[in-house]
């Protein structure tokens, strides 16, 4: 049963069609890609799903509600979290503070939402010392992110979204800018949230990382599904194979 579903989402700029009429679920304890050319959607529909973008038909549903009309904050407080594809950090902070602070903003809005002080929760210490362990940064916990390598740079992207304890979490080319040793162990991060019962819905250029993780594979193409499936049917239909993988003497 899946736990975030798009149903005949499309979006529409002008007469330009960005989305066309895509319907996926992401499944809690699995990870989920979405894979495409540039400019088949993929940004487009994510920034649908989280509310920063309006669709022109269809809905989302969250854990079978319809959150459609949801702002991104409300959404973001029922579990939708998410990473963007320009990291979004605070150069001058620490590691340690940039999670701290996330969680913090969590919090505030979370209080505001709830119109309370919110329940007992744990102390966000403490909860910063187990996403730096969770996520293998506690190493280098008191570095600036400014002199960090954009490879674990998007690793803290990462913590900083778990620290709204996301059900549900939307990655826009996580992988990008990393070695190739820091997207293994990248990899296995991913795994093992998902192992944890995160559904967790991956946009990625690395199609190796891919088809290693994902249980399911979306592909989009000019905004429409080309093919839904597991990764060994993905890597040998001919219609994605021309569109957007291509052969190994053939690479696109
Ligand atoms: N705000 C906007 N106004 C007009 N057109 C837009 C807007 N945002 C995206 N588009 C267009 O919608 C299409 C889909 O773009 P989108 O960024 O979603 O693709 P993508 O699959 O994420 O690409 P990439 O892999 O390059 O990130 C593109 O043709 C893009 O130019």
């Amino acid at each position: 049963m899946a736990l975030l579903e798009t149903r005949g989402v499309t979006v529409r700029f002008g007469g330009r069609t960005a989305v066309d009429d895509v319907a996926l679920g992401v499944e809690p304890g699995t990870v989920t890609g979405l894979i495409g050319p540039n400019g088949a959607g993929k940004t487009t529909l994510f920034n649908t799903v989280t509310g920063l973008q309006r669709p022109t038909a269809g809905r989302i549903l969250l854990d079978g509600t319809d959150i459609t009309r949801l702002p991104p904050a409300r959404r973001a407080h029922q579990g939708l979290g998410r990473t963007f594809q320009r990291l979004e950090l605070f150069m001058s902070l620490s590691v340690r503070e940039n999670i701290r602070v996330a969680g913090e903003i969590h919090r505030s809005g979370a209080r505001r939402n709830r119109g309370t002080g919110g329940g007992a929760r744990p102390d966000l210490g403490r909860e910063t010392d187990r996403v730096l362990e969770l996520t293998g940064l506690a190493d280098i916990a008191d570095q600036d992110v400014s002199g960090i390598p954009t490879g674990r740079a998007r690793v803290v992207e990462l913590a900083r979204s778990l620290m709204a304890s996301p059900r549900v979490l939307l990655l826009d080319e996580p992988a990008s800018g990393q070695t190739e040793q820091e997207t293994a162990e990248f990899g296995e991060l991913l795994l093992r949230l998902a192992a944890d019962g995160l559904a967790i819905c991956l946009v990625e250029h690395d199609i190796p990382l891919v088809m290693k993780l994902c249980s399911t594979v979306h592909v989009l193409d000019r905004g429409r599904l080309l093919a839904s499936g597991p990764p060994e049917q993905i890597r040998a239909d001919p219609a994605v194979v021309a569109a957007y993988i291509g052969t190994e003497e053939h690479p696109r």
